[in-house]
């Protein structure tokens, strides 16, 4: 028989680090990695954050950087062990160039080094991606890893991975046990309870197990299916709750008094940690009737008591937690801290407790539908979910659950407390009984997980920038780390205050929060992970912009020239092209109106007077009245530039356009509040109010801009915005009409290389103002949601791509034509 073709040796670095890539000249968001280091060491990863989708090994190859690579050879794997591959390659594994990543782990850190070889793909729509393992060594170090890390994790919470690493180990655990049965080593952790990590002496009276997870809508009608085959019968009722992100604890209350609090252990014993009772917010001393049952549910922290016991704890020893969750389970255990932080617990499950498990109450408990379980819970005093936004629910179907697994998605960003998941589970106790349990998890339940909304990556850098009123803020330059659907390279640092605060050092692992729209924040660094080389942050004596003093008075540094700091740069920015087009008005130009104090701010460019101009330096009478008429000309631009040229924190070009089409005058811009804000698309609630604040800071200048008798309408469109009233219904029906006929109207559409015919003189930006003016939706990337791509001259990637996925492809005066009527 031939050889099996001999996989490539690729490198993974078991490292928490979530890498990058760029090397090889790709935009970094298009692509994702496994491993640590950095972008000189690694050069690829295979799969695409954006789309989830495989990447075709091939297409890289065309490039002669990596001739003689071994990647080479991988895109010549067409089946390993026999097996064939799905061509070409597609799995998420990366290839280090130019020698092994090498001395750039901490010490004393768990980690495991391995070899790996192309993983086969599981279905894509529901591929959570996996650490590849090579052969039985790479798969003994990764048991090892995940043990050591998950008895960490419940432990004292500090484990060296994030979730996602962790999660994508045990991936690979499970996928090395099921081609290899008979290495399976009897530590792993997988269908463990816990990853068999931990232990407990106090047994459980029921077992107290894990969840199974689906990753997608498919997964969950997969599974549903799944149930319903093994029940012989429909479900019909279903409850839906959000997936606390915390410790799961049983609490045994007797005669209405809580006597004793254990852990979740291994599932059939945990940890006595009745010390905490008292410490519990929701979790009452004493019911409203003096039952005796145990009840179950999730120790966590909020954002507030993270924030506090952060406080408490920099008190104390100068440091603070990774984050809510390990700060719960740290503080749930420690029973010795000279400082107490507080915690929240929600209840989602009562069960009968011995010795009064023959009563009626227990009966109750035994055949009451959850739902109706978790009612007689809060009824009890005890908090569940049902006084959040995200209460549990019940729903009859599929598309029920599904249709809350989104609204508890949404609010997800604004929740005062962490979630990962949904989990649904099957709500009368008969499904239930009949369902039964596997030896980790119960068969009646299952989680639907969020994408993760943390990370841990490295702390790289401090960059100090002035914003628009001369304020000085920090933020942080990190290795990139892909987050909830995006690569974080930035995130926010308050202010130096906060940065002394939170204990953080050049070089620190730290863990990053992102989720849906919200700015990236720097949560803590992750102490444990320390190495000694960390470096204290420097902070700016001077002024970044203009050098000079530095108003310290206030938590929030200021430049002592204020908002006359940025004055030059928010004047040259608003004068630009893509916002009110001044041709003439040159940079140096501005410099010297400045100077002369004509003008402080743009809107002061309305009233200059042509003496003014013609009075400075080498201005003579023609280029001044061009420049007085570029000016008249800017007077009348759209409501959409003129709002742009603002600046506002937050709104680039394609966001002001679609403000400016939704509210269709600054009048009703203004008028609108957080809650009217998050009818344009793209404004969450994270960053409405901070669009409302920042208006607010601008008003002075905005009324200024409309004394001077600048536009502030946009053409054609209509209060409400005549693409969200379309769905309206009766009274939206006028707009309605109106939006349904334009020829983009509901399409997703992206422009792409050079622009020919009657398009050749258009800016991109141009091009993408035409598509909103005809209902369309200008986006910059080509994903399943784009309807059109305009390919130009020397299109490439986007082409390609939009070849793949079916999107229909235009020429630019095949476009032309279409839009004519906007042109
Ligand atoms: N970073 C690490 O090193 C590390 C180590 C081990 C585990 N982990 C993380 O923990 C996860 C596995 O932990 P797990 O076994 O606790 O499972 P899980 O967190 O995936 O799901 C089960 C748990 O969900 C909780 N839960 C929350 N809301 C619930 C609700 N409404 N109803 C029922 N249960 C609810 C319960 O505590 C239950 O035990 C992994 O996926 C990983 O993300 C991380
Ligand atoms: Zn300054």
């Amino acid at each position: 028989m031939k050889p099996q073709p001999v996989p490539p040796l690729v490198t993974i670095l078991l490292d928490s680090a979530q890498v990058y890539v760029g090397a090889h000249g790709l935009p970094a968001d298009d692509w994702m990695t496994q491993a640590g280091g950095t972008p000189a060491e690694w050069a690829f990863c295979l799969q695409s954050v954006r789309t989830g989708r495989p990447y075709v090994v091939t297409d890289a190859l065309a490039d002669p950087r990596y001739a003689g690579n071994p990647l080479v050879e991988l895109a010549g794997v067409r089946s390993y062990a026999g097996v064939p591959l799905p061509v070409p390659v597609t799995a998420s594994v990366s290839v280090p160039v130019g020698g092994e990543p090498a001395g750039r782990r901490p010490e004393g850190r768990a980690e495991g080094r391995m070899s790996a070889v192309p993983a086969r793909m599981t279905s894509m729509n529901d591929a959570p991606s996996l650490t590849v393992l090579a052969d039985q060594a790479a798969y003994a170090a990764a048991v090892q890893l995940a043990v050591d890390a998950a008895a960490a994790y419940y432990g004292d919470g500090t484990s060296p991975l994030d979730d996602d690493a962790y999660d994508r180990l045990v991936r690979g655990i499970e996928a090395y046990e099921a081609e290899h049965p008979e290495q399976v080593l009897p530590g792993s952790p997988t269908g463990k309870v816990a990853g068999g990590a931990v232990e407990g002496d106090v047994p459980h009276t029921v077992p107290m197990l894990s969840l199974d997870n689906v990753f997608s809508p498919d997964g969950l009608t997969r599974w549903v299916a799944g149930l319903e085959r093994r029940l012989g019968r429909q479900v019909t009722v279903w409850s839906v709750e959000p997936k606390l992100d915390g410790l799961a604890i049983s609490a045994r209350y007797h005669h209405g008094r809580l006597t004793q609090l254990v852990t979740r252990g291994d599932g059939t014993a945990g940890e006595d940690v009745s010390h905490a009772i008292g410490t519990i917010v929701g979790l009452p001393g004493r019911l409203a009737e003096p039952i005796t049952a145990e009840i179950r549910g999730e120790v966590m922290m909020t954002t507030e008591q993270f924030e506090a016991a952060c406080e408490k704890r920099t008190a104390h020893d100068g440091t603070t937690f990774a984050n809510p969750r390990s700060a719960a389970a740290g503080t749930l255990r420690a029973q010795d801290r000279p400082y107490v932080c507080e915690l929240t617990f929600f209840g989602y499950g009562a069960l009968p407790l011995p010795p009064t498990d023959g009563s009626e109450l227990a009966e109750r408990l035994r055949t009451l539908p959850h739902s109706q379980i978790m009612d007689l819970v809060a009824a009890w005093g005890v908090q569940t979910t049902a006084a959040t936004p995200v209460a549990g629910i019940v729903a009859a179907s599929v598309e029920e659950i599904q249709a809350r697994i989104e609204a508890i998605a949404a609010a997800r960003a604004g929740l005062p407390f962490g979630i990962d998941g949904i989990v649904i589970k099957a709500d009368l106790a008969d499904d239930q009984a009949a369902a039964g349990f596997g030896s980790r998890a119960p068969r009646w339940a299952i989680a639907y997980k969020l994408p993760a909304t943390e990370k841990i990556t490295k702390l790289i850098g401090v960059e100090w920038n002035v914003g628009r009123t001369g304020i000085i803020a920090p933020r942080a330059i990190l290795e990139p780390v892909e987050l909830d659907g995006s690569v974080v390279t930035y995130a926010t640092l308050h202010n130096a205050a906060d940065i002394a605060r939170r204990g953080l050092m050049l070089g620190d692992s730290v863990t990053v929060y992102k989720a849906g729209d919200i700015i990236p924040r720097v949560e803590a660094p992750v102490v444990h992970l320390r190495t000694g080389d960390e470096q204290p942050i420097s902070v700016p004596r001077v002024c970044p912009n203009c050098g000079d003093g530095i108003d310290t008075s206030q938590e929030r540094w200021r430049c002592v020239r204020g908002r006359e700091c940025r004055a030059l740069a928010s004047i040259v920015y608003a004068a630009g092209r893509d916002q009110l087009d001044i041709e003439t008005l040159a940079e140096s130009r501005i410099v010297q109106l400045l100077e002369a104090g004509f003008i402080a701010d743009f809107a002061d460019l309305f009233s200059l007077k042509r003496e003014q101009v013609l009075g400075l330096e080498r201005m003579g009478a023609t280029s001044t009245d061009k420049l007085l008429a570029a000016i008249e000309v800017a007077r009348t631009r759209p409501l959409s530039r003129v709002f742009c040229a603002l600046g506002v924190r937050g709104t680039g070009r394609s966001m002001s356009r679609r403000i400016a089409r939704h509210f269709a005058t600054m009048e009703a811009i203004l008028a609108a509040g957080a809650e009217d804000l998050q009818a344009v698309e793209g404004i969450g609630p994270e960053k409405a109010p901070v669009v409302v604040a920042e208006l607010a800071e601008l008003r002075p200048l905005i009324d200024k801009l409309i004394a001077a008798g600048v536009n502030m309408t946009e053409p054609g469109a209509t209060p409400g915005g005549a693409a969200t009233t379309a769905a309206d219904g009766a009274d939206g029906a006028d707009d309605g009409t109106e939006a349904a006929e334009l020829p983009l109207a509901g399409m997703s559409v992206v422009a792409t290389g050079a622009m020919t015919g009657p398009l050749a003189d258009l800016s991109r930006n141009q091009v993408n103002e035409l598509i909103e003016r005809a209902g369309g939706k200008a986006s910059s990337s080509v994903s399943a949601k784009t309807a059109l791509l305009v390919a130009g001259e020397k299109a490439g990637s986007k082409r390609t791509k939009a070849e793949d996925l079916g999107v229909k492809i235009v020429t630019p005066e095949e476009f032309a034509e279409m839009v004519a009527a906007f042109l």
